[in-house]
């Protein structure tokens, strides 16, 4: 019974205000409301998200195919927009990301990186689009970046910022950062030393190599190669017939059984793991614990040991 009480208000939610808390704020200078103005004025491109309600995924496409899915300022907004909806959404249980045109995306807009050019307003883009993908990371989705063509830059950071990355052939995932004079801003660095380890991230980032599927799946950067398989007669939305098509399906197929049933159940395994990546052991415990009284006896619970499962 204590250990219901204690759930009321899970020590997870609090520590891990995860729908809602970025990284910066007006006390580290940052003023979302100003830098959203000055990214609206380079507009083009899309970000689009489809809720596919019941199966509880989300399908977000980065979409501006005639610059390789670059990412202008209007879109960085979209991405904000479309995690804060995500937030929002009780029953979802899974995302999967990708670009259109079956290539996901080749970074910031170097329009845009060429009009904000002065180190203060790289800095406030640099802290929005940390915010942002630190709450796309603590979506309590599972998440998943489906990975065709080229993921460069920018777009090697948005990569790092999903639970997995599924590549297919002739894919690559590159961080050409060091060939722009820069390094990662969008947090990519900080989570591919997570991913991969100190060595192999500095490696990628100070060669600016492409890992391709084979290595990416060695190091732990990848967890899958999909082989799509092209169906003239897919059901799938905004299938192209093409590849595009069939490595979303691909990608689907690999997600769908990681999402499977009750919402609560899903979400609540995405918390125990994030509080176990971000937290200190003790207190990654106690969220745990909170989130383990949150299902114990509960609805999920009981359907199970009703049915007598068995996990042969
Ligand atoms: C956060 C910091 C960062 O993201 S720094 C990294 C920024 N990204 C880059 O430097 C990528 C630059 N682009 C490239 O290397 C190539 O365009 C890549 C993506 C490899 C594609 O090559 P390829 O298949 O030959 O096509 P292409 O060069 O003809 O490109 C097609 C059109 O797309 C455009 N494009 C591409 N990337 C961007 C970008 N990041 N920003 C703005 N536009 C981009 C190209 O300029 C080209 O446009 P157009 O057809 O010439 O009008």
């Amino acid at each position: 019974m204590a250990l219901r009480l204690s759930a009321a208000v899970p020590l997870a939610m609090r520590r891990l205000p995860a729908a809602v808390r970025g990284v910066h704020d007006a006390a580290h200078g940052f003023h979302e409301a100003e830098i959203r103005d000055q990214l609206l004025r380079f507009p083009g491109g899309s970000i689009d998200v489809r809720k596919e309600e019941e199966g509880g995924i989300a399908v977000v496409t980065v979409n501006n195919p005639g610059r390789m899915n670059a990412f202008t300022g209007s879109m960085m907004v979209d991405l904000h927009d479309a995690v804060q909806q995500l937030e929002r959404w009780p029953e979802g249980k899974g995302l999967l990301l990708h670009g259109a045109n079956s290539t996901f995306c080749s970074g910031s807009d170097l329009n845009a990186v060429r009009a904000l050019e002065s180190s203060q307003d790289g800095l406030k883009m640099c802290m929005y689009m940390q915010n942002t993908l630190t709450r796309l990371m603590r979506l309590p989705l599972i998440s998943v970046a489906l990975v065709e063509g080229k993921a460069l830059g920018g777009g090697a950071e948005l990569t790092t910022a999903c639970d997995f990355r599924l590549m297919v052939p002739g894919s690559q995932i590159r961080f050409v950062h060091r060939h722009m004079g820069l390094v990662p801003g969008w947090g990519g660095a900080a989570r591919l030393v997570r991913l991969v380890g100190y060595r192999h991230a500095l490696r990628l980032l100070s060669g600016a190599e492409a890992a391709g599927p084979q290595e990416a799946l060695a190091l732990g950067l990848a967890d899958a190669l999909l082989e799509p398989v092209s169906s003239p007669s897919s059901s799938t939305p905004d299938d192209d017939g093409g590849d595009g098509g069939a490595a979303l399906r691909a990608a689907l197929s690999w997600l769908e059984p990681r999402v499977a049933g009750a919402p609560e159940v899903v979400r609540a395994a995405k918390k125990v793991a994030l509080s176990g990546a971000e937290l200190p052991l003790e207190e990654a415990l106690r969220a745990e614990r909170d989130v383990f009284g949150t299902l114990w006896g509960a609805p999920a619970n009981r359907r199970a040991l009703a049915r007598g499962a068995k996990h042969k």
